[in-house]
């Protein structure tokens, strides 16, 4: 059975379109990354899985249900983090967990949570007090409670420093291990490269590409990024490298560095008209595009 299956889904805010026909499968056991410009569309989607708000057209379905009509059988399988949570002033870590506890009825200790989220130590403070980082390892301790089939994580890295997006990073892989379902929406391409199976790339309401990585790598021809020591870099150089057939983007790094994204075929032909520009190349090494190069090319913008 697939996790999530969308058809059709569209979106309306009066004229304002978030999702225009939408169609996602996660498959049960997926990691997968949902990335997106601002604006995109990736929290709308989020709210009408979780059925806080309902499609203009299209559905949703999530293990089977739909979000809408059997939305509840369903949403009992689900840890969540929604976008811009705010916790409970007057309750402790220790009560925010007890409650996630009582209201999914599950067994569980609330000390092993928060030591699971790095914030034990805390348990007893009012959440009130915690920092930005602390409050979102406590929302997502509370999404972890009862062992959801399924993960749905609005930006799960909002507010944590690198030491804390590496720890969501593992407990992101253990749970997929112990065999969750997770969905995530992220602006942290290094993330989303470090765990997803699948990514799904959605701009102005539009889902532009669904693929691995290496997926998204080939379809853009290779996907290879060149990096060259050029003399002289200069405008008529870069005009030199735009005009080969295959190239993407070249843009100049530093002085004397430039940046091409181009197909494996380009790259021949890239040095042969440098060469035949009188342009001196100096050094050359390719690197594989990585999510950020790919997101550039699908968006033309970047997700920071
Ligand atoms: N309640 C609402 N009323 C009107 N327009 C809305 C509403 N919610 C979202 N929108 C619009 O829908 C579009 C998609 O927004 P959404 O919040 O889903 O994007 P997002 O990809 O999550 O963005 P971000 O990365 O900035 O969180 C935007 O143009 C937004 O202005």
């Amino acid at each position: 059975m697939e996790a999530i299956e969308a058809t059709e889904v569209s979106k309306r805010y009066g004229t304002e379109t978030a999702l225009d026909r939408v169609d996602l499968t996660v498959r049960e056991g997926e990691t997968f990354g949902f990335l997106g410009p601002n604006g995109a569309g990736k929290s709308t989607f989020i709210n009408l899985l979780l059925d806080f708000v309902k499609p203009t057209e299209g559905s949703i379905e999530l293990f089977g249900h739909d979000c809408q009509r059997g939305g509840v059988e369903a949403r009992e399988r689900i840890g969540v983090l929604p976008e811009g949570y705010s916790v409970f002033d007057r309750l402790t870590g220790r009560q925010h967990v007890e409650y996630a506890i009582r209201s999914k009825e599950a067994d569980a200790d609330p000390l092993d949570i928060l030591d699971r989220v790095g914030i034990r130590e805390d348990a007893d403070r009012q959440a009130s007090d915690y920092s930005k980082g602390m409050a979102q390892r406590l929302v997502l301790g509370m999404a972890l409670v009862g062992e959801p089939d399924l993960l749905v994580l609005d930006e799960p890295s909002t507010g944590l420093d690198p030491n804390g997006a590496a720890e969501m990073r593992e407990i992101l892989r253990e749970e997929n291990e112990r065999g969750a379902t997770i969905f995530f929406s992220s602006h942290i391409l290094e993330q989303v490269e470090a765990v997803c199976d699948r990514v799904g790339i959605l701009q102005d309401g539009e889902l532009v590409a669904v693929d691995t990585i290496e997926g998204l790598r080939e379809s853009l021809g290779g996907g290879t990024k060149l990096v060259l020591a050029l003399d002289p870099l200069d405008e008529g150089t870069l005009t030199t490298i735009r005009g080969v057939e295959g190239v993407e983007t070249a843009v100049a790094r530093d002085d004397d560095t430039v940046e091409v994204t181009c197909t494996n075929d380009a790259k021949m032909d890239i040095l042969v008209a440098l060469h035949g520009a009188g342009v001196d190349v100096v050094n050359f090494r390719t690197e594989e595009a990585s999510l950020e190069d790919m997101f550039i090319e699908y968006t033309g913008t970047s997700a920071r």
